[in-house]
């Protein structure tokens, strides 16, 4: 029996070389029980990908990419990022002992990502504009130059982070009603329907989840092209949103992750930055699970879908929360509380046990 990872299911990955691995994936499946509850939902879980290497679900698809970079001889690897794909490219880069080079947002990404991608060794460069911005930079450069582009846009990256869907199922034991992600690029939620109707084609499961993504209220092309029944995304100019990771215009991954929600009579929804921040708050104090921002709208969008009655209450459903708290401490603290006088200590000791 082999143990949950990426490469339990190599047989369904394409690469030949040894994989480039830290070993990725076999990340839990929480029952969220309170929230859960409080909702009316008894079968509601959280896939948590904070629990990876580098901190996100990133890592599925970078132990592929860069295998695949080495396996086709390239000898150096690229990507733009809001912050978990250059920490991942980054480490594993590291491990492949290849140079890797990261275009970010100056500004606009999280200290703990960009502290990352430092450590790990990459060249970090950024550059005074958006994500979607400094994503068109970076394939100029890299077809320019001969270097190996591991954005989302390279199918080497879905193929491995297709392997949630394998391991949310075995884990389940079943496949779930509804698979929850919050969408950017709009990679993951692709990845995860390919992985899906691999598993339909091999016979291992007779239906598809309902793919539900859910975007940011000041960051939702998608969004917008599923509530409107565009046949195609139309990019947002200025998406704004404190959970900076999911703050991309220009998906491009659009059209597959409008397939994936259509083809499963899935959906779309947006939640503020509020429901955001709150619903990271009540995951980390209620189900004991730290997550970053953009993480918690995966289930934040749960929450105001049965809000809205869009949701069975018998329904088993998996909440993608893509990365871990440790992230992005910014967006909870911007420094340590200050320090009181000794004597008072006792006293805001008493204070929180009653
Ligand atoms: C925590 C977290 N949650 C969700 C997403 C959205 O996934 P996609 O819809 O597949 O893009 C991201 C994406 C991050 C980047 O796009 C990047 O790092 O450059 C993320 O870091």
């Amino acid at each position: 029996r082999r143990p949950l990872s990426v490469w339990r299911y190599r047989e369904l990955l394409p690469v030949t070389i040894k994989p480039v691995s830290l070993q990725e994936g076999g990340t839990p499946l929480y029952h969220l029980e309170r929230i859960g509850k409080e909702l009316g939902l008894p079968h509601l879980y959280a896939k948590h990908e904070g629990m990876n290497p580098t901190g996100s679900f990133k890592d599925r698809g970078m132990t592929v990419g860069v295998s695949m970079a080495l396996q086709l001889g390239m000898k150096s690897v690229a990507c733009a990022s809001t912050g978990n794909t250059s920490a991942s490219l980054a480490a594993y880069a590291a491990k492949a002992g290849v140079p890797a080079v990261v275009l970010l947002p100056a500004g606009k990404v999280a200290l703990g990502k960009v502290a990352q991608a430092l450590m790990h060794g990459a060249k970090v460069i950024a550059i005074q504009d958006n994500f979607d911005r400094a994503l068109e930079l970076v394939r100029e450069l890299c077809i320019k130059h001969g270097i190996y582009l591991l954005n989302s846009v390279n199918p080497y990256r879905l193929e491995g982070q297709k392997t949630i869907a394998f391991e949310a199922v075995d884990q389940l034991g079943d496949v779930p009603d509804r698979f929850v992600l919050p969408v950017g690029n709009a990679g993951n939620i692709s990845a995860a329907y390919k992985g899906l109707r691999e598993l339909e084609s091999l016979g291992f499961i007779d239906r598809l989840p309902m793919m539900t993504g859910i975007q940011a209220a000041g960051s939702q092309p998608v969004v917008q092209a599923v509530e409107g029944s565009l046949p195609e995304v139309v990019p947002q100019v200025n998406p704004e949103t404190v959970a900076t990771a999911i703050r991309i215009g220009a998906p491009v991954n659009a059209e597959k992750a409008l397939t994936a929600i259509r083809a499963t009579s899935g959906t779309a929804a947006a939640v503020t930055d509020e429901e955001i921040l709150s619903m990271q708050r009540d995951l980390a104090q209620k189900e004991g699970i730290g997550v970053e921002p953009a993480s918690a709208a995966s289930v934040a969008g749960i929450k105001k879908l049965v809000e809205e009655g869009a949701i069975d209450r018998d329904e088993r459903i998996v909440c993608v929360v893509t990365g871990h708290l440790l992230k992005d401490p910014e967006t909870v603290i911007k420094q340590c509380p200050p320090p009181i006088e000794i004597e008072a200590t006792e006293r805001a000791l008493l204070s929180v046990l009653h």
